[in-house]
């Protein structure tokens, strides 16, 4: 065991320094504002929610050309807090085309305040859109960009 370990990034918060994906496409990147802060003055869930439901929606609106909406959040998982003036960048990764939905991954990159080109992941979601009609009822979706 080393005498002086390093700090381990997955702790250090502000200190972490991750690769970005590859193999995911920027679908949106955006700055809080206070105005986006709880009672901590971290930035609320729920407006990092809203902004992943967005982005994730990318991707599949090129399928479906047409109305479509959120029919589950499969997974969400707040890794890291969000702060007032951190650039955040969400990548989105088409997972499955069933036969009116389609899922996508979604992962969320902070360059903190202060610290920029050097990123954090600080969310990931797996969220799932459903093609609709004009009744509202679920339609096909093509298997392949057309
Ligand atoms: C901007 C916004 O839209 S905000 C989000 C608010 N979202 C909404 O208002 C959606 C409200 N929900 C609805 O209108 C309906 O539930 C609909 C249109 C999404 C689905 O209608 P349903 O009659 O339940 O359709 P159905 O059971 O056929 O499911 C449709 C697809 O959704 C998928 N699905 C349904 N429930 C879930 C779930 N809990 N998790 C993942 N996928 C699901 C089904 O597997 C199916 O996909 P597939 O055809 O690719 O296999």
């Amino acid at each position: 065991m080393s005498a002086n370990p390093s700090p381990n990034p997955a702790t250090t918060g502000r200190g972490a320094n991750v690769q970005l994906p590859t193999d995911q496409e920027l679908v949106l990147k955006v700055i809080p504002m206070p105005g986006d802060c709880n009672a901590n003055g971290d930035i609320f869930g729920g407006w990092v929610m809203a902004q992943v439901d967005l982005a994730g929606a990318v991707v599949p609106a090129r399928y479906v050309k047409g109305r479509m909406v959120t029919v589950a959040v499969n997974e969400f998982v707040f890794k890291q807090p969000v702060r007032v003036g951190d650039i955040l960048s969400f990548f989105a990764k088409l997972t499955r085309i069933g036969r009116t939905s389609i899922t996508v991954k979604i992962e969320v990159f902070a360059e903190r305040f202060g610290s920029l080109n050097e990123y954090a992941k600080v969310t990931e979601a797996s969220l799932t859109y459903v093609a609709i009609d004009e009744h509202g009822k679920p339609r096909e979706v093509p298997q392949k960009l057309i």
